[in-house]
Order: C-alpha cells, then sequence, then structure tokens
C-alpha cells in the first residue's frame, strides 16, 4: 500500500505509450468507494469485484500495450496470480518509512485502520513472500520520484534483466518510450 503503483503505473504508461488501467478506479467506478464496499458488504466482495476487474482489463484488446496497477491485495488471489503469467510482473518495494509519510491524511485505505503503522508491517509480512515469488523485476522506490522509478522500470525491461515474458513489439515500445 503507498508503495506508487498508481503513480508509478501513470508515468511509466505514458512513459511507454500504453493505456492504464487501475484495479481500484474501475472497482471504484463500478461498485463505489472502496471504504464503502468493505463497510456495506465486506473484504471478500471487495476481493471478487477486484478479480474480476483484473480479469476484464487483461482480457480486454490494448492495441498501445497496458499497465495495469494493481491492489496491493489483489495478487493474494490465486486465479489472478494465474492470469498474471505471461506478463511483466513488477514489483515496487518501499519500507515502513519510505510509505509513512505517503500515507498520511490519506483515509481510504480500510485495512489500515487504528494503528497504521502495525497493520502495514503485518500485512506486508504476510505478502512479501507473494510478492517476492510472483514478481519478475523488483524496483526500490524509497529514494526515488515516481517517474524515476517508472524510467527504471522500463529501462530494466529494455535491457532484459526482467524475467517476464513480453513481446517483440512490446520491448521495441518501451525502447522508444526510454529514448524519447
Ligand atoms: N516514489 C515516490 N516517492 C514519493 N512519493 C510517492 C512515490 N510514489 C508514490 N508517491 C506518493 O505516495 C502516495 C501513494 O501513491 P500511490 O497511490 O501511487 O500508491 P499505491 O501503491 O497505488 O497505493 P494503493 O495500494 O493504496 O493503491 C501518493 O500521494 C503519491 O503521490
Ligand atoms: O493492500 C490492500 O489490501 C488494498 C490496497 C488498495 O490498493 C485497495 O485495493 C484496498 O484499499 C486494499
Ligand atoms: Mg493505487
Amino acid at each position: 500500500m503507498a508503495a506508487g503503483k498508481s503513480s508509478v503505473g501513470v508515468a511509466l504508461a505514458e512513459l511507454v505509450g500504453a493505456e492504464f488501467l487501475d484495479s481500484d478506479a474501475l472497482v471504484v467506478a463500478e461498485h463505489g468507494p472502496i471504504p464503502e464496499i468493505f463497510a456495506a458488504h465486506g473484504e471478500e466482495a471487495f476481493r471478487a469485484a477486484e478479480a474480476e476487474a483484473i480479469a476484464r482489463a487483461l482480457t480486454g484488446i490494448h492495441p498501445q500495450g497496458l499497465v495495469l496497477a494493481l491492489g496491493g491485495g489483489s495478487v493474494l488471489r490465486e486465479e489472478t496470480r494465474t492470469r498474471l503469467t505471461d506478463v511483466h510482473r513488477v514489483y515496487l518495494r518501499a519500507s515502513w518509512d519510505d510509505v509513512a509519510p505517503r500515507l498520511a491524511g490519506s483515509a481510504d485505505r480500510p485495512l489500515l485502520h487504528g494503528d497504521a503503522e502495525g497493520s502495514w508491517k503485518a500485512l506486508m509480512d504476510r505478502r512479501r513472500p507473494v510478492f517476492e515469488q510472483l514478481a519478475s523485476l523488483t524496483v526500490d522506490t524509497g529514494t526515488s520520484t515516481a517517474p524515476e522509478v517508472a524510467e527504471l522500470i522500463a529501462r530494466r525491461i529494455c535491457s532484459g534483466s526482467d524475467t517476464g515474458a513480453h513481446t517483440q513489439a512490446a520491448a521495441h515500445r518501451i525502447d522508444e518510450g526510454v529514448q524519447a
């Protein structure tokens, strides 16, 4: 949470000329604000809506390519991890010290209500192994701005240091974006 998935995703999509989608925004557009979904229907209902939104995004047609920012807990579902097999999967790594100032004043993360630091660390302890295993590329976000992180991702994908599957066309587009 607050690792910068949405901010970096927008910057990366702009850099490489791809379409950008955000699973949280897709869920909100269809079902309303996330805290209200959690309050009215519970986390499971949110996770189901999130998995559906991601499935639709990934099966949609995106002639320019797609950068998809995922909700922080979405990949805990095996069905979603399976859907990501053939794409680049970037893990934006951040520490509590990195994210604490970014979370200040934000009330739209229902899983962090109360003891935000304790909740964030407990969530991350559970999720980190999943993120590490799923990622085809890991980037630290602590000391770089979102556009800088985006550029680093594009360069790493171009240079082949990302092990994720990708097409020649996508690599070429990224190359052009990085050089632009
Ligand atoms: N590399 C960065 N350096 C400094 N601030 C950042 C960086 N990346 C994102 N931010 C800021 O942190 C806040 C959270 O970023 P963002 O919404 O992109 O995170 P997220 O990972 O999408 O969070 P969520 O899991 O809630 O969807 C925003 O205010 C954003 O401007
Ligand atoms: O980390 C999480 O579980 C979440 C992160 C946000 O992106 C939202 O998807 C929601 O607040 C849950
Ligand atoms: Mg986000």
